[in-house]
């Protein structure tokens, strides 16, 4: 696995643990503080006493994907599945991101399917996969094709397809203001980028929860 996980590193960093050059928590502290003040509020007042801890410390729990090599959580597969080598669906995997553009979240579900080559994976590490770049700053773009990427050069299954539905806030909260509109992206690899048919059960699949 390790050997997988070398090889691929120089084409994908993203794949990777990127390499972070964190600030001291005090440095962390002091940016949220001077952000307090941006708002207009008062640091010092008592209900803001301990945000800038708390802020730094949820920071590390929402961006905890920054530490985690999401080809890794695809490193141990099945062979023993009775000679299934159908479509896998995992959907409606709800996920919490942030957009690199505001820092302010994108609320979505992912679902992802691949169509095994002899070997599947553990359904849960598709959802850490999902979780891993959901906890990075994001695109949505660039969050569905990285998760299409790592499974179809890890797993190399005959193909791979990733569906996201997303809110994102910095278009509700903020700036056009408009609730409730989504965003849909997907990426397809292999058979699926090569069959519209494959595309289309994919997609039935996900929207029906059967295939047509
Ligand atoms: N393509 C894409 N755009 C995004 C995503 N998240 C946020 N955005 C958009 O990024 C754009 C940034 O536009 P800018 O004009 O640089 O910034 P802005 O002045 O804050 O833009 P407004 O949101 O229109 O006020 C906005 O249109 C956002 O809607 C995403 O995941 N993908
Ligand atoms: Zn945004």
């Amino acid at each position: 696995m390790d050997a997988v996980i070398k090889k691929i590193m120089p084409r994908s960093e993203y794949m990777e643990k990127p390499v972070t050059h964190r600030p001291s928590q005090a440095e962390a502290e002091a940016a949220v503080l001077t952000l307090l003040r941006w708002t207009g509020d008062d640091p010092d007042r008592e209900g803001l006493k301990d945000t800038p801890k708390r802020v730094a410390k949820a920071f590390l729990e929402m961006f905890n994907g920054y530490d985690m090599c999401p080809a890794e959580e695809l490193g141990r597969t099945f062979e023993e599945v009775a000679g299934y080598d159908d479509m896998v669906i995992v959907k409606d995997i709800h996920f919490h991101s942030h957009c690199e553009h505001h820092m302010v979240p994108i609320i979505g579900r992912a679902h992802v399917g691949y169509l095994p080559d002899r070997k599947v994976v553990g359904l849960s590490k598709i959802a850490r996969v999902v979780d891993i770049f959901a906890h990075r700053l994001q695109t949505q773009e660039a969050m569905t094709a990285q998760i299409a990427a790592v499974i179809q050069e890890v797993l190399n299954p005959r193909g791979v397809a990733v569906m996201i539905d997303a809110e994102h806030m910095c278009m509700a909260m903020r700036g056009i203001r408009k609730q409730g509109s989504t965003t849909l992206t997907s990426t397809f690899t292999g058979a699926f980028k090569d069959s519209p048919e494959e595309q289309v059960r994919f997609i039935t699949m996900v929207r029906n929860g059967l295939s047509a």
